[in-house]
C-alpha cells in the first residue's frame, strides 16, 4: 500500500517523468498544429482498440478450442448416463457426493419396479387361460404376500409426487405406469415400468426436498430424517422380508424363468442386497449410484475440468442424451420435438453432432437375445449395430473420433456361463464356440467393419470391452480415452 504523504511524492515525481514530459505538447503548438497532431493521436487509437480486439478475439477462440467435446450415444439403458456418471466420480467427486441422497430415493424406487415386475408375472400366472402356458399354480401363502406388499404402491406415488409437482410437464417425463391401475395389474400402461428423468427436470432437488425434514442426521454435509414415519425407507424396511420371501421362491424363480423375465439383468437390480438397502439408516455407495436405474430423456451437457499428466487442464464436456425410440422435446431452443438419434442426420442434432471431439458409442453386448422395451419385434443387438452403422456413416460425423465401448460384458459372461447359445440368437455366429473370448472378438470385428466400410476418410477408433457399473475398470478405461484425446488435440494444435 503507499501512504498519503508518498503518493504525493509519486505523482510529483510523474510530472518530471522524462516521457510524460515528452508526450506533453509542445508549448507554443499553433492551432493547425494540434489539430493534425490529435487527429494522429485518433489515428494511433484506433488502430491500437483494433489490436486488443483482435487479440481478445484469439483468446476466446483459443479457450473455446481448450474445451473437449464428448457426446455419449447408444441405445437404451446401453450405459451412457452410467459412464456419465463415472465422469462425474473421478472428476467432479464433491458433485457426486451432494446428488448421493437423490441416488437412495432412485435405488428405492428401482426396489419397488423389480417388485412389480415380479407382481405383474405373477398376476399374468392368474389370469392366463391358456392351458399350454404351463404356469406353476400359486398357493394362497403366494397370494397373501402379494397382497402384503401392496403398501409398495405408496412408496411409488409418495416418491414420485414429490419428485414432479403434479400436472406440471415435468411430471409427464417421470410418471411410471397409472398408480390407479395398481395393485399390479399385469403389463399395466407404460411398457417398462421405467422412472424416467428429463434432463431439464431439477428433479435432484426436488429428491432432496423431499428428504430432508424435522429430525435430522447429517449424512455427509446432507440432512436426512431417518426416523420420519413418511421416508419411503420405512414401509421398504417393513417389507423386506415378504420381499426376499417373494424373491427366493423357487416357484416364483420358475415363473420368471417361463416369462423370460431376468430381473437380476436389469438395471437397478438390488434384490440381492435387500438387508442393506432396506436398511433403516441405507445411504447408497458409489457402486450403487453407479447401479441405480433412471432413465434419461433430453439432452443434457456437464462440464469438467481435467488434466493430464502436468499439462495444464482443460475444460471438458460431455453429453448424455436419452437413447430411447421415442419422441422427445429438446431444451426450449428447438420448437418441434424430434426424434432423438433414430435421425441423428436431422436438423436438430447439428449442434450436437458438429464441433464433437469424440463420440463414446456403447453398445450393450450382453442383449444379445433381448427385445428393445420400446418394440418387442426388434432384437436389442441388432437395434445397437444398426443405430452403429446410422451414426459412424453420418457425414458430420466423417472425421469425429469413435470410441466404442463394448459394453455389459459382466452380464454377458454370466449368460454364457448360464449356458445361453448366442449363436441362436445371432444366426450368422453359426456354430463357433459359444465362449466369451471368441464371441467379443467377433463382435469387436463386427462393428469395427461397419466403421471402416462406412468411413470415406481414415479416422481414430477405439474400441474397449466395457462393464461401466465396475468404477475401477471404467476409470483406467476413461484415463486412456482422456489421455488419447489430448494428445491428439495438441498434435492438431487445437490446444497448443
Ligand atoms: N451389470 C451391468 N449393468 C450395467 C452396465 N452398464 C450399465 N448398466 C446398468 O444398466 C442400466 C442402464 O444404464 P444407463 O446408463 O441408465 O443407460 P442409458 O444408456 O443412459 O439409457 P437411457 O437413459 O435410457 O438412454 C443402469 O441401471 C446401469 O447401472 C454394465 O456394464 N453391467
Ligand atoms: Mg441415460
Amino acid at each position: 500500500m503507499v501512504g498519503k504523504g508518498r503518493r504525493q511524492s509519486l505523482l510529483h515525481a510523474q510530472d518530471d517523468d522524462p516521457l510524460t514530459k515528452a508526450m506533453a505538447p509542445p508549448p507554443n503548438e499553433t492551432e493547425a498544429e494540434r489539430e493534425a497532431r490529435l487527429a494522429a493521436e485518433r489515428e494511433a487509437q484506433k488502430r491500437s482498440d483494433a489490436i486488443d480486439e483482435e487479440l481478445n478475439r484469439q483468446r476466446i477462440n483459443e479457450k473455446k478450442s481448450k474445451c473437449v467435446k464428448i457426446l455419449l450415444l447408444g441405445q437404451s439403458e446401453s450405459g451412457k448416463s452410467t459412464t456419465l456418471k463415472n465422469f462425474q466420480l473421478f472428476h467432479s467427486p464433491r458433485a457426486f457426493q451432494t446428488e448421493r441422497l437423490s441416488w437412495r430415493a432412485v435405488v428405492q424406487l428401482n426396489v419397488v419396479r423389480s417388485i412389480r415386475i415380479i407382481l405383474d408375472a405373477m398376476a399374468e400366472a392368474q389370469t392366463t387361460s391358456d392351458p399350454a402356458s404351463r404356469y406353476p399354480t400359486l398357493t394362497p401363502e403366494h397370494l397373501r404376500l402379494k397382497m402384503r406388499l401392496s403398501p409398495l404402491q405408496q412408496v411409488e406415488e409418495a416418491l414420485l409426487r414429490k419428485l414432479t409437482p403434479a400436472g406440471s410437464y415435468e411430471f409427464e417425463a417421470t410418471h411410471l405406469s397409472p398408480v390407479t391401475n395398481l395393485p399390479y395389474s399385469p403389463r399395466a400402461g407404460n411398457a417398462s415400468g421405467e422412472l424416467q428423468l428429463n434432463s431439464l427436470t431439477p428433479w435432484k432437488a426436488a429428491f432432496n426436498r423431499l428428504m430432508t425434514s424435522t429430525t435430522r442426521n447429517s449424512v455427509e454435509g446432507q440432512d436426512v430424517d431417518f426416523n420420519d414415519p413418511k421416508d419411503p425407507g420405512v414401509i421398504l424396511h417393513a417389507c423386506k422380508d415378504d420381499i426376499a420371501t417373494l424373491w427366493n421362491d423357487p416357484v416364483i424363480k420358475k415363473l420368471l424363468d417361463m416369462q423370460r423375465l431376468r430381473v437380476q439383468d436389469l438395471g437397478g437390480f438390488f434384490l440381492d442386497q435387500l438387508d442393506r438397502v432396506t436398511s433403516p439408516k441405507y445411504m447408497p455407495t458409489d457402486d450403487d449410484i453407479l447401479r441405480a436405474r433412471l432413465k434419461t430423456i433430453g439432452v443434457s451437457e456437464h462440464r469438467f475440468t481435467l488434466k493430464a499428466g502436468n499439462m495444464v487442464s482443460h475444460d471438458w464436456r460431455v453429453y448424455d442424451v436419452g437413447g430411447a425410440r421415442s419422441l422427445v422435446r429438446l431444451p426450449a431452443f428447438y420448437d418441434e420435438p424430434v426424434p432423438i438419434l433414430r435421425f441423428p442426420s436431422s436438423a436438430a442434432w447439428v449442434p450436437y453432432f458438429d464441433n464433437m471431439d469424440a463420440i463414446i458409442f456403447l453398445a450393450p453386448i450382453s442383449c444379445f437375445d433381448q427385445v428393445l422395451a420400446e418394440d418387442s419385434s426388434v432384437n436389442r443387438l441388432e437395434d445397437s449395430i444398426l443405430l452403429w452403422k446410422s451414426v459412424v456413416s453420418n457425414p458430420l460425423l466423417k472425421s469425429t473420433n469413435i470410441v466404442l465401448f463394448l459394453n455389459k460384458i459382466d452380464i454377458l459372461k454370466t449368460k454364457l456361463a448360464a449356458g445361453v447359445a448366442f449363436g441362436s440368437y445371432v444366426v450368422s455366429y453359426g456354430d463357433r464356440p459359444n465362449d466369451f473370448e471368441s464371441i467379443s472378438r467377433y463382435l469387436m470385428k463386427k462393428f469395427a467393419g461397419i466403421l471402416k466400410q462406412s468411413s470415406p476418410e481414415p479416422r481414430m477408433f477405439y474400441c474397449h470391452l466395457t462393464t461401466v457399473t465396475d468404477s475401477r475398470s471404467t476409470s483406467k478405461i476413461l484415463t486412456n480415452v482422456k489421455d488419447m484425446l489430448i494428445r491428439q488435440n495438441l498434435e492438431d494444435g487445437n490446444l497448443l
